[in-house]
């Protein structure tokens, strides 16, 4: 019996890397708009949206053994081991006919981005972030209405801690590697899409 970065590696051996991937991570503080700007990519630039979110607010649905952790780290707003994540983003990579892969809210931390990193070999093409005022997340978390347990002010609070102490150093960490595109996400949707666009199309014609 392997270990589990050996699964893992099998995992992704017996398809992840026949092709070659193109994988751009969408980080930003909770409330940010993430979501909202991946459903504009995926209409307008043909990627395939990837929330680890949503992947373990489904796997909690599923019934999962893995289900009640899960859902208590994310009712204290902390992060779930890099293992469980990986996991469901290779199921889906490797589920979906499709090469180009936005992942939203991951990695979320140092643990989550070296073992994405080691387990898949996957390094994104860019990072796009989403730069917003915790007041101004704040007011959106509260307002979202989508029935999450985690939107309530105690869990916001902690939230926002974990993105300040662990997941800002993973964006300064791709800034020091030049891949960062920085998005003034505090202005309207509308207004967000358009700098998106400036960051996807030349990438895009090049590929094209
Ligand atoms: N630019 C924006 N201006 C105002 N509200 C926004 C903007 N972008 C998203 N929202 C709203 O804010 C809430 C959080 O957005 P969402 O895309 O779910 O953020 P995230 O995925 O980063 O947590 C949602 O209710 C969404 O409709
Ligand atoms: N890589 C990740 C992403 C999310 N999560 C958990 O899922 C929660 C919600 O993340 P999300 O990306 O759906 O939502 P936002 O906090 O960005 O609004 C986080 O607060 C974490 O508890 C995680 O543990 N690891």
């Amino acid at each position: 019996m392997g270990t589990a970065v050996d699964t893992a590696k099998e995992v992704n051996g017996s398809s992840l890397s026949e092709k070659k991937l193109t994988v751009v991570f969408v980080l930003g503080g909770p409330g940010s708009g993430k979501g909202t700007q991946c459903a504009n990519i995926v209409e307008h630039f043909g990627y395939t949206h990837l929330s680890a979110g949503d992947l373990l607010r489904a796997e909690i649905k599923s019934g999962s053994e893995n289900g009640t952790m899960i859902q208590n780290m994310i009712k204290e707003g902390k992060i779930v081991p890099s293992e469980v994540t990986i996991k469901l983003l290779q199921r889906a990579m490797q589920e979906n006919a499709n090469d180009k892969f936005l992942i939203d809210g991951f990695p979320r931390n140092e643990e989550n981005r070296a073992a994405f990193e080691s387990v898949t070999g996957i390094v994104p093409e860019f990072v796009l972030f989403f730069d917003c005022s915790e007041e101004e997340m704040e007011k959106r978390l509260l307002g979202r209405n989508q029935g999450r347990e985690d939107d309530n002010i105690d869990t916001i609070r902690k939230r926002f801690n974990v993105y300040m102490e662990s997941s800002l150093p993973v964006i300064q960490y791709y800034d020091s590697k030049g891949k960062v595109r920085k998005i003034d996400a505090v202005k309207p949707v509308e207004e967000v899409f358009e700098a998106v666009k400036a960051v996807f199309i030349p990438s895009h014609e090049k590929t094209a």
